[in-house]
């Protein structure tokens, strides 16, 4: 199984947003921009509670996977680096 860990996640997604490639999600959700961004965090958030609350640990960690992408996406949107998060943890 092929994994990739937040900080390469970060790193394709900001390729993808200089390169655009053609059919990208994450290029459309940049373009729909914060606001359209920023609904699809809340609602990846709430699938979160929700699955951790009554579903599986394997649909739990999926749900968290899908919310760390669309605030990366976020971040991306905003012009956010990595640094700029991690000074605060
Ligand atoms: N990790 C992710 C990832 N997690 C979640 N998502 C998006 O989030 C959606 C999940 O939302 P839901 O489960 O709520 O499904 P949904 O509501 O039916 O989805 P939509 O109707 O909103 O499309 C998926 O449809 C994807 O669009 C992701 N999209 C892309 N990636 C990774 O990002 C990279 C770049 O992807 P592209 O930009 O598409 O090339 C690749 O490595 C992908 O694996």
């Amino acid at each position: 199984m092929t994994m990739k860990t937040f900080d390469e996640l970060f790193a394709e997604l900001s390729e993808k947003a200089r390169s655009r490639p053609e059919g990208s999600g994450t290029v459309a959700a940049l373009d729909a921009g914060v606001h359209a961004i920023g609904k699809k965090v809340v609602e990846e958030a709430a699938e979160v509670w929700m699955a951790a609350e009554y579903e599986s640990d394997d649909s739990a960690a999926e749900e968290i996977s899908q919310l760390l992408y669309h605030l990366q996406v976020l971040m991306l949107a905003r012009g956010l680096r990595l640094e700029d998060v991690y000074r605060h943890l």
